[in-house]
């Protein structure tokens, strides 16, 4: 059988850092390939050189056996290879349907027909009307991967597509990939989650440092035989939550409306929660059911002058961010570029951002020594693989870029942390550290708040939960009293 592609001592470098070193690859036909490896092994930039986003320095690139030269995504495109991203690429003023007709020929009416049959298929529903930036992180995912659905590719690339989804939508995503699978369509599939890898793919090609390490079939691995192998370590056994008394209450949400004027948002109400010095609670709930606004109206982005949000014993409805902050609070957003990080800015020029409290200001003078020093200490403690400080935001892999943002908002040794996905595009490894962290912090008294679709995540590192379904928040539910079957009921909206 000839290849469907080859890569042939593929390499590729970004100044000092190389980011693929002499890969040999090849994906047959009809067969689904995972690609692991931890955080800047080089996964994402091998799947750039495949998609024409960049070109090799070195080797070669064989489709159905020839030698081609991918120059853009459309020469990629024009040979059937197809490409879901990490990060979205869709145009936030623009609505669904017309994102995808800038690629996808077609009428809008056709198109949008076409977007809403493939979505009841393959169970990627979506609105064609809505606008995008009213869409929440895993519906805009579900728009990409529909986009490329349409164009009909005969290899698609998935650049960890199940980050964001919850656990109905993967069961249903993973039997979408096995149809187009049946058809003869060749997968490329990014992912930390091991277990799901184990689950979909017949083969799995191994990465670390930009170096092939390994190739093996991952059902013959357990997760943590996967995980010793990328990683190229064994995984550190979890850090106990130890009991606590409980502190004082460090957030107090009591019957919180808010009425999104925006059609495609969602309104909140009356939701209430009491978040105490020393627990970490979890909001679970399936992307866009009010996660954004709960977030938005916590971290002051949103502001409702009112009693109905109180933080370190304040109403704060009517305080911006950055007097929220001034109170202990600090904040991890959903979206790491752009809300998170600003992409061509500097780590340094990032942290600087919100830990400017932390000595890095003089009299309104930037003090580039400690700025410095302060960015050197989260990269180290947080083993942000990057060249350092100077480094743009926007040249970090997705899961050291998170790493980042997490380890500068920890770093300021926050009252209260607001933390949304957390561990998302994280490896196993370090999301094995951030938790522990969060769990530590705990201990220590911070106040946590985790917004999470993985019910994994929440059940390992949360005292309590709560979820959220259409604007509305369950009754707080101890972790250790409830179950996944529980939670997942209020989920979907059926309550108890
Ligand atoms: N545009 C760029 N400029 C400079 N360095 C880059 C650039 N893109 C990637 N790198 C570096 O190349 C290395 C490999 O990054 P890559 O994004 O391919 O990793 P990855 O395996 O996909 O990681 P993750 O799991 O975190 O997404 C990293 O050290 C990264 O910092």
């Amino acid at each position: 059988m000839t290849a469907l592609l080859s890569l042939q001592g593929v390499s590729k470098r970004y100044g000092a850092v190389k980011a693929n070193s002499g890969i040999d690859l090849v994906v047959d036909p009809g067969s689904i390939h995972a690609i692991l490896g931890e955080n800047g092994a080089g996964k994402s930039t091998l799947m750039k050189l495949i998609y024409g986003v960049e070109s090799p320095d070195a080797g070669s690139i064989l489709w159905k056996g020839q030698p081609v030269t991918l120059a853009s995504p459309a020469d990629a495109r024009r040979l059937g290879i197809g490409m879901v991203f990490q990060h979205f690429s869709l145009f936030e003023t623009l609505s669904v349907v017309q994102n995808i007709a800038l690629i996808v020929p077609g009428r809008q009416a056709d198109l949008a027909r076409r977007i809403r049959a493939l979505g009841a298929e393959f169970g990627l529903e979506v609105d064609p009307e809505a606008m995008v930036h009213a869409l929440s992180v895993g519906e805009r995912q579900r728009v990409e991967i529909i986009r490329c659905l349409l164009l009909e590719p005969e290899l698609l690339i998935l650049d960890e597509p199940t980050s964001v989804l919850p656990p109905q939508s993967v069961a249903r995503l993973f039997d979408t990939l096995r149809a187009l699978q049946a058809r003869g369509m060749a997968i490329l599939f990014i992912s930390h989650k091991l277990e799901e890898i184990k689950e979909l793919c017949d083969t799995a090609t191994i990465l670390r440092g930009g170096q092939v390490t390994g190739r093996v079939t991952p059902r013959d691995h357990s997760a943590k035989d996967l995980a010793t192998l990328m990683i190229g370590r064994a995984m550190p056994p979890p850090l106990p939550a130890t009991p606590q008394a409980q502190g004082e209450v460090r957030l107090e949400l009591s019957g919180l409306d808010y009425i999104n004027d925006d059609p495609f948002g969602v309104s909140l109400r009356d939701v209430s929660l009491r978040l105490h010095s020393g627990e970490i609670v979890g909001i679970a709930g399936i992307s866009g059911n009010g996660q954004q606004e709960l977030a938005a109206l916590i971290s002051g982005e949103v502001m409702r002058p009112g009693d109905a949000i109180r933080m370190m014993g304040r109403a704060v409805g009517g305080l911006d961010a950055a007097h929220r902050r001034r109170l202990g609070f600090a904040f991890v957003p959903e979206e790491r570029l752009g809300r998170g990080a600003v992409p061509d800015m500097s780590l340094a020029d990032n942290a600087l951002l919100t830990a400017h409290s932390a000595g890095l200001v003089q009299r309104g003078f930037i003090r580039r020594g400690p700025e410095r020093a302060y960015t050197a200490a989260i990269i180290a403690a947080y083993d942000v693989r990057t060249p350092g400080p100077e480094a743009e935001a926007a040249a970090l892999s997705g899961g050291n870029l998170q790493k980042f943002i997490m380890g500068r908002e920890m770093m300021l040794a926050p009252k209260l942390l607001l933390a949304s996905q957390p561990t998302w595009g994280v490896d196993i490894g370090a999301a094995t550290d951030i938790r522990q962290r969060l769990v530590a912090m705990r201990n220590e008294g911070a106040a946590i708040l985790v917004i999470s679709e993985e019910l994994e995540e929440l059940f390992q590192i949360c005292d309590r939960l709560h979820v959220l379904h259409k604007g509305h928040l369950s009754p707080s539910l101890q972790t250790a009293a409830t179950s996944v079957e529980q939670v997942g009921s209020y989920m979907i909206g059926a309550g108890a």
